[in-house]
């Protein structure tokens, strides 16, 4: 699993990328769209925001490790932006 989606870091059996958006506003917009995505893949972020920063760690708890679902919803995500 060397290939990850672009602007995606991997660190031990999770993947994060954080985003930095205009404002507050943006940022939960961005975090809603990826809530409908999480809950149609039913895959979940680890994730924090802060004012206009997401960040987000993706694993599979089921797994305990990183899955193919990662990687999937990771590419999603970067095709919000
Ligand atoms: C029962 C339910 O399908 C599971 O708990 C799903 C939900 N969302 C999930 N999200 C993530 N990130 N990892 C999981 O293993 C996972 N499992």
């Amino acid at each position: 699993m060397t290939d990850l989606p672009e602007g995606w870091t991997r660190e031990g059996e999770e993947i994060t990328r954080a985003f930095r958006f205009a404002d507050f506003s943006e940022a939960w917009g961005f975090m809603s769209r990826v809530a409908l995505l999480a809950e149609r893949a039913d895959h979940h972020p680890d994730w924090r925001n802060v004012w206009n920063l997401v960040e987000i760690r993706l694993t599979t708890h089921d797994a305990q490790g990183l899955t193919p679902k990662d990687l999937a919803l990771a590419a999603a995500i970067n095709d919000l932006i």
